[in-house]
Formats: structure tokens, C-alpha cells, sequence
């Protein structure tokens, strides 16, 4: 099928594959040319020259080819006229376009673009990446569809197999997961529980305490930590209060949700990923792997926390 007649979600997600990775070859030019250009955005929240770069990168390439589409990065407008011309991917990914498209997104065009929009977090986990915490380090390109995150894409650029640097995991609800092979973690009496290392609070140690964890991974990033669900190193993602915002969620939300985890607020709900979406995660990030309960995990968040964070 020629690539202009395939379902638009099908084409962004293939041009997304391969924009991410020219994505992740810029954070690593940026890393060993050693000069990051760190800004603080604001308090405990910086940008460096990988998370504009890769920016310019994604959002000049993805509007591009899909002008109609509504693209929201993190790092705010982007200067997209003077980009250097091999930061522009016009190609798509062949391999994933094999891929038949579920049934409920193949009448959807590109001229019903107000239902979809394109979050992008040029790179989450900056503070890791300053830190040299390089395996934490993701690119992540959510799609939702009439408010709902259905697909998306997490890179790392500094996954090492073998000679071979990068890899680049996608989802896709009602399709699956590609690009790695998902290990569901057992329910053997052991609880592992992933939360953040650079936004850690009273409020985010509540919450995991109360889940009594047998262990606690303390790593960067939520594409990082939704990974480690779905590799089977950690049944839960905890992290009870603001902070997160909606493009550090798209994409791991579809990903882990079309292989069967979950990602909701502390309250079970999950967000809105419309246009006029508020940008943050008010509510704090609640993810499971598929073989958890995600209910009970929630019950377990103690009230007063809840009361706290939602002022009822
Ligand atoms: N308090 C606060 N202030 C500003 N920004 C915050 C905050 N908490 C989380 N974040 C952003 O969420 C992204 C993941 O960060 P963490 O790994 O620390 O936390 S989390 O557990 O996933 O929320 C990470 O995204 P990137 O900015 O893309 O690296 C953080 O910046
Ligand atoms: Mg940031
Ligand atoms: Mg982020
Ligand atoms: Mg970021």
C-alpha cells in the first residue's frame, strides 16, 4: 500500500519511528561535543542543547509531513526555519507499515485533524542526562485520538545491544507493541516499585510506602519507567504528585496500555490528551504492569493523600 493511503495513525507512528531516532542521534552529537547549554526553565526543571535540537528535529519533520495535525512539544515554539536540512525525516517506517491497522482508526483522515494530536517530549529524563544517567534517557512521540492516548513511541537513545547503539519501542492500542519483547513480571510475593530520583517528595514517598514495596528503583523519567514495567523489572510506577506533564505521558500511556498495563491519576482516571488539555499531570502518575491489579494499587494510595491532591 502506498504510504499516502495508509490511515493517518498508522503514518504518524511511522514517521515518528523514524524521526525519534534521528532524534537520539542528535542527544548523543550533542553528549560528546560535551557543550549541553544547560538552561533552568524553572525550579528543578532544565533544558539543554539535546532537548531544542531534538525538538526542532521532531516538530519540523512531523509538521512537514502532516501539516494539519496538531503537534504540542515541551519546549515550547520552535524556530523551525533555519534547521540544518538533515535534521528534516521525511521517511516512513517500512517495517511498521506491514502492520495492518485496527479497525477503529481506518476511516479516520487527515482532514478530521481536530481529533488528533501529537505530544513530544524531545527528551525526558534531562536532569539524568546532565547527571550522566544516559540509559534513562528517552524521546518520546504520543498520539491521542478524540482525547484518548492510543499510540506512541519511546526511543533510548543509549540502549546498548551488542555494537549496535539506540532502540526505538512502539505501540499502538488495538495493534500491540513492537520494536522490543515485553516480559510480564510474576506475582510471586515480591512488589517492585519504580518512582522518580529527581522529583522525589513526602507526597511521592507516602504513596510508595504505602504499597509496602519489597523494592524501590528510584530512576529518571517516565518513558524510563513505564520501559521497566513492560521489561518486567517492576510491577508499579509511582509517582502521587504534580510534576509530570501530558507529553511525558502519551506515549508511555499507549504503549504500556496496548500491552495491557495501565496509567491513570492517583484517583484511577485517566487523562484528557485533547488540544486544549491542561499540560500538567495534576494528579500524579499511577502505571501497572498487566499482571497487576491496578485497582487495588489504587485503593492502596491512602486518602488523606488523595484529599491533598485533589483539595476534596
Ligand atoms: N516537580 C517537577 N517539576 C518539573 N518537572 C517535573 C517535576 N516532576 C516531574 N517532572 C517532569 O517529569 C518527567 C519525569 O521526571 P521524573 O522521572 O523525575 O518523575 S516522574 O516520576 O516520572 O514524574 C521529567 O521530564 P523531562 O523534563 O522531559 O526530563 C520532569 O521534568
Ligand atoms: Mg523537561
Ligand atoms: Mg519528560
Ligand atoms: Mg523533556
Amino acid at each position: 500500500m502506498a504510504h499516502t493511503q495508509c490511515p493517518i495513525v498508522m503514518r504518524i507512528l511511522a514517521a515518528g519511528i523514524q524521526v525519534a531516532n534521528r532524534a537520539g542521534s542528535i542527544i548523543r552529537d550533542v553528549m560528546s561535543k560535551g557543550e549541553l547549554g544547560i538552561v533552568e526553565k524553572s525550579k528543578n526543571d532544565l533544558q539543554t542543547e539535546a532537548d531544542r535540537s531534538s525538538q526542532q528535529c521532531i516538530i519540523a519533520s512531523l509538521t512537514k509531513q502532516f501539516p494539519n495535525i496538531k503537534i504540542i512539544g515541551e519546549e515550547g515554539q520552535s524556530d523551525l526555519c533555519n534547521i540544518p536540512s538533515e535534521w528534516l525525516v521525511m521517511e516512513q517506517d517500512a517495517e511498521f507499515l506491514k502492520n495492518s491497522c485496527p479497525n477503529k482508526y481506518l476511516t479516520l483522515t487527515e482532514e478530521q485533524f481536530d481529533s488528533v494530536v501529537v505530544w513530544v517530549d524531545p527528551l525526558d529524563g534531562t536532569t539524568e542526562y546532565t547527571q550522566g544517567f544516559l540509559e534513562h534517557v528517552t524521546v518520546l512521540i504520543g498520539i491521542s485520538v478524540n482525547e484518548e492516548a492510543v499510540g506512541g513511541i519511546i526511543h533510548q537513545p543509549y540502549y546498548k545491544n551488542g555494537e549496535d547503539i539506540g532502540r526505538t519501542i512502539w505501540g499502538l492500542k488495538g495493534l500491540g507493541v513492537g520494536g522490543f519483547q515485553p516480559i510480564d513480571i510474576r506475582n510471586d510475593g515480591q512488589f517492585v516499585v519504580t518512582t522518580t530520583r529527581s522529583h522525589f517528595n513526602e507526597s511521592v514517598k507516602n504513596a510508595v510506602d504505602a504499597l509496602k514495596p519489597t523494592e524501590i528503583l528510584r530512576v529518571g523519567g517516565a518513558g524510563y519507567k513505564v520501559l521497566q514495567l513492560l521489561e518486567g523489572k517492576a510491577h508499579a510506577y509511582i509517582f502521587a504528585s504534580p510534576g509530570c506533564k501530558k507529553w511525558d505521558t502519551c506515549a508511555p500511556e499507549a504503549i504500556l496500555e496496548a500491552h495491557g498495563g495501565v496509567l491513570t491519576d492517583v484517583m484511577g482516571n485517566h487523562y484528557s490528551y485533547g488540544e486544549k488539555a491542561i499540560h500538567l499531570n495534576k494528579l500524579g502518575v499511577i502505571a501497572t504492569a498487566k499482571t497487576v491489579d491496578h485497582q487495588n494499587v489504587i485503593n492502596l494510595i491512602p486518602a488523606n493523600l488523595k484529599e491533598a491532591m485533589t483539595g476534596k
